[in-house]
């Protein structure tokens, strides 16, 4: 490509990756190689002691266009020819003050080091978003205290620092500590209730206040401390934070329906079922995959296995590939965030897990694990699960000789990788790991699902399989009756919505009737036009929430002001977010996924108001819990 894109790392102190050959002597290597020189560092030096960089006096990213950077001796050197882009790589606002070193990096010239960037008029500020806020680089906070302000004025405190977690955390308030004093009487008013009988100190209740939000941060991998809200530095006992992970799981609430299921599993359930316990109880360890096309049970096999180990008090953890297979799981979170699996394995291999984490005590202490849709992660992903658990338990078994239980169907998804061939996708999935041979392979068969339309099943088990006829445009063709033929756009539409959801007056007054309808469509633009269309069908008044769209560069704001408002990436709402009350919704990020909200959770809208959209949770282990929605602000590259 030309010209040629130099990516810079950003980190913070001490925080860069290194990599190295797992088979080098690690001593050695240290004192080959000095890991403390990076690209971001080496600019900096560059800039105290280099005439030309301190002439030039250039902002990080375009300090590629005179210097290159040489990875084996780890320094820049003057730049004689070839053009280069510098890109400095994204880094989004829940990084915390990665984000704000990133962008004090895109506006301070020739920093000369982190002090230097932390110094604003002479004064050294304690964080890089006290900096960029010193600098005027960050925006007011005055929609999020406005969106503040009106949840507390008709919600629960305890909803209420779910909602300042979450804003901490996904909003980037520039003055977290202002939002905190302006707030901490709402935030803490159940707790005083509470605590007036028990004489409970102002601090005491603040601690605990406190302690509840970080709850809510750690869920989404951050901590309190980093926000400074208070003066003081605010930690919780070792105690307190070792056992959290443990602590958490110990609390999952074991439904009396999921002890019962296994009494009612079919054979094959039960075989696997049996085969599972007694590993687990023999201490030996095992990896098994549970084969089974849609609707054969697994999930419910999942459950009875989470509820038999847990109701006797062993950890079980229960991940899944996607956020929203991980919701009907009991305790269930996605692989990637529970074992902090890396998303670009380019960059990194290895799980960013530290032995001395609550969560590694976690898997030390967990009996069972269990991963569902394992046939659509990359198969790297359960391989640097594997390693994980070979470093912790500190032996080279698979699986560190744990119990682990793969499950999932080759017929559905396989992983997502863009542009990918059929080969690729195979190529790239579980399948191909030197660990699927080690695997114990369980098969169910029987569609559970579909008990009641045999037909429909086998159709579907055909389908799955490949074994459907295809005409000569490699299509399939559906049986007639499962067709509602084409004659114009709005006849056709009206029969498919007549069909799918007959009655939308009763799902207006109870919208767990609709809910498990859905219709289904491949293309995003086709789900724009039936949701419009289905927004104005439905009973009730409608509510819009507009997106403000800005160019990162405010001089091209005008200029591209309406572009940005009619695009529609994937991930984000529209432009035009249109709502009713009790009008079903997906939400596309993973919010706090601990606590059942993440990217494909179905909620029912209950209130909607100028900020703030309060929403039902509308299935799995968290159903019927209530949450605020803010009107995120949401940087995307
Ligand atoms: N042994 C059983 N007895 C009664 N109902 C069952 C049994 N096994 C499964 N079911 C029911 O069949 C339906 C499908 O089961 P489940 O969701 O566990 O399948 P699955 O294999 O996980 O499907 P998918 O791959 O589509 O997620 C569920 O409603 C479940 O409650």
């Amino acid at each position: 490509m030309t010209p040629a894109v130099y990516s810079l790392q950003v980190h913070l102190p001490g925080h860069q990756y290194v990599s190295f050959n797992q088979d080098f002597d690690l001593s050695q290597l240290l004192e080959k190689i000095d890991f403390s020189k990076t690209m971001l560092t080496e600019f900096f030096r560059m800039n105290r002691v280099n005439n030309k960089a301190q002439n030039l006096r250039c902002l990080y990213k375009d300090f590629a266009q005179h210097f290159v950077w040489t990875p084996a001796k780890r320094k820049w050197t003057e730049r004689s020819k070839q053009k280069v882009i510098g890109r400095l790589v994204t880094v989004k606002p829940s990084e915390g003050d990665r984000y704000y070193l990133r962008l004090l990096l895109s506006h301070v010239r020739a920093p000369t080091s982190f002090d230097d960037l932390l110094t604003v008029n002479g004064c050294k500020l304690a964080s890089f978003r006290a900096a960029a806020l010193e600098l005027g680089l960050l925006d007011s906070d005055s929609y999020i205290e406005a969106t503040l302000e009106e949840a507390a004025g008709f919600q629960m405190p305890s909803s209420l620092r779910f909602l300042f977690a979450t804003l901490l955390l996904h909003c980037a308030p520039a003055n977290p500590s202002l939002l905190w004093e302006k707030f901490e009487v709402e935030l803490s008013r159940d707790f005083e209730r509470a605590q007036v009988q028990a004489h409970c100190s102002a601090a005491e209740i603040r601690r605990k206040v406190l302690f509840d939000i970080n709850r809510s941060l750690q869920h989404m991998g951050r901590h309190i401390s980093e926000y400074r809200l208070v003066a003081d530095d605010v930690t919780f006992s070792c105690h307190e934070s070792m056992t959290k992970e443990v602590d958490s799981e110990k609390s999952i609430v074991v439904s009396p329906e999921d002890l019962l299921i296994s009494s009612k599993l079919n054979a094959e359930q039960k075989h696997a079922y049996d085969l599972i316990l007694q590993t687990v109880f023999s201490s030996k360890g095992q990896s098994f995959f549970i084969d089974g096309p849609g609707g054969t049970g697994k999930t419910f096999l999942y459950r009875s296995l989470l509820a038999t180990l847990r109701s006797q008090g062993y950890i079980a953890i229960a991940v899944a590939t996607s956020g929203v297979a991980a919701s009907i799981l009991p305790g269930g979170r996605t692989a990637h965030s529970r074992f902090k699996i890396p998303l670009d394995f380019f960059r990194n291999k290895t799980c960013q897990l530290s032995k001395q984490s609550s969560m590694a005590h976690l898997i030390i202490q967990c009996k069972l694990f269990l991963w569902d849709e394992a046939s659509m992660a990359k198969k790297e992903t359960i391989e640097a699960f594997d390693e994980l658990l070979k470093d912790l338990m500190e032996t080279a078994d698979p699986f560190g000789g744990k119990v682990v239980v793969f499950g999932g169907d080759f017929r559905q998804p396989l992983p997502v990788i863009q542009g990918a061939t059929k080969d690729q996708l195979i190529q790239a999935s579980l399948l191909h790991s030197s660990l699927w041979y080690k695997m114990h392979k369980i098969k169910l068969t029987q569609n559970m699902r579909a008990v009641l339309d045999p037909a429909f099943s086998q159709f579907l088990l055909a389908v799955g399989e490949g074994s459907e006829p295809i005409d000569a445009d490699n299509q399939i063709c559906l049986p007639s009756h499962m067709v509602i033929p084409f004659h114009n756009m709005k006849e056709s539409f009206d029969r498919l919505v007549a069909y799918t959801f007959p009655d939308l007056k009763l799902y207006s007054s109870d919208p767990y009737e609709m809910i498990s309808r859905c219709i289904l469509t491949p293309k995003n633009t086709s789900v724009e036009d039936i949701n419009d269309m289905m927004i104005q069908r439905f009973p009730g008044q409608l509510f819009t929430y507009t997106s403000s769209d800005q160019t990162v560069d405010q001089r091209f704001q005008a200029d591209y002001e309406d572009f940005l408002n009619s695009q529609n990436p994937k991930g984000l709402p529209p432009h035009k977010l249109m709502l009713k009350e009790n009008y079903p919704l997906i939400l596309l990020r993973n919010l706090n996924p601990a606590e059942g909200l993440c990217n494909g959770t179905r909620l029912i809208c209950r209130q909607l108001k100028r900020h703030t959209i309060c929403a039902e949770i509308a299935f799995g282990q968290y159903k019927g819990e209530t949450d605020f929605h803010s009107q995120n602000s949401i940087v995307d590259t």
